[in-house]
């Protein structure tokens, strides 16, 4: 099992945000993270990348349990966060954004990032930090993809991008997923575009898993509804 998450609460020092998570994600596989607003699904995202507070619960990588609060131990594993802010270095150019992915890949890339997103290489030498939202999504995507990465986690994948980018955003992440076998897990304010990325769903409710299953059986439940509305 590539990521594996049982019964893990905590959030912020002695703050509990997250409470009895429990999850699993294999090679290949995608899965959306749903939820009202202040739900938990950031810190839940933060925690499994160790930069929040876990008070109870194990967080297993390909079945060796990782210590709490340790970045370091996810990214040798091949697992990218993208969190909501993208986390591109702005002050480098796109093509020193991707080299520099290349240089800590955890793997070899053999993808050509630019045929998936050829707006990048119109501006390879533009600095990262002038491009719009929805180009440095794609930069801080292609830079993930650069690292071989085997697992892609992303918080807010499309929030404030306009539809081109978003239709653009999708296709590549439905794309590498099917086609190189790259696990997702993504958190998006349009439940029904996190679900058509991602075969399964799971929602939070006040920091604790309410409902999951299968995306294709879950977008017409009733309960979604309910459990999304504010
Ligand atoms: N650094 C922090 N210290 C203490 N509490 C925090 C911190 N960051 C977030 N919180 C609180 O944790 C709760 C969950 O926030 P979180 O951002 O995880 O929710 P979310 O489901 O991702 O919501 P949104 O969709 O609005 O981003 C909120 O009540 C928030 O105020």
């Amino acid at each position: 099992m590539l990521l594996d998450i049982r019964e893990l609460s905590g959030g912020y020092k002695d703050i509990e945000i997250v409470n009895e998570v429990s999850l699993t994600l294999d090679e290949g596989e995608t899965l959306a993270l749903l939820g009202r607003n202040g739900t938990g699904k950031t810190t839940l995202l933060r925690m499994i990348m160790g930069l929040a507070d876990r008070s109870r619960g194990t967080i297993s990588i390909d079945g060796v349990p990782l210590p709490p609060r340790s970045p370091a131990a996810l990214s040798r594993a091949g697992v990218t966060f993208l969190p909501d802010t993208r986390g591109v270095f702005p002050r480098l150019t796109v093509d020193e954004n991707l080299r520099l992915a290349r240089m800590n890949a955890y793997r070899r890339c053999s993808l050509d990032v630019f045929s998936y997103f050829p707006d990048l290489a119109l501006r390879s030498h533009q600095f990262a930090g002038t491009l719009s939202g929805g180009l440095q999504q794609q930069v801080a995507i292609a830079r993930a993809l650069m690292t071989g990465s085997r697992l892609i986690i992303i918080d807010e994948l499309t929030q404030g991008l306009q539809p081109s980018i978003v239709e653009l955003l999708v296709d590549v992440l439905v794309a590498v997923s099917a086609q190189q076998g790259i696990a997702l897990l993504l958190v998006d304010q349009n439940p029904q575009l996190a679900m058509s990325i991602c075969r399964r769903v799971i929602v939070l409710d006040h920091g604790r898993p309410a409902i999951s299953g299968n995306s294709s059986v879950l977008s017409a439940d009733p309960r979604l509804t309910d459990l999304l509305i504010v």
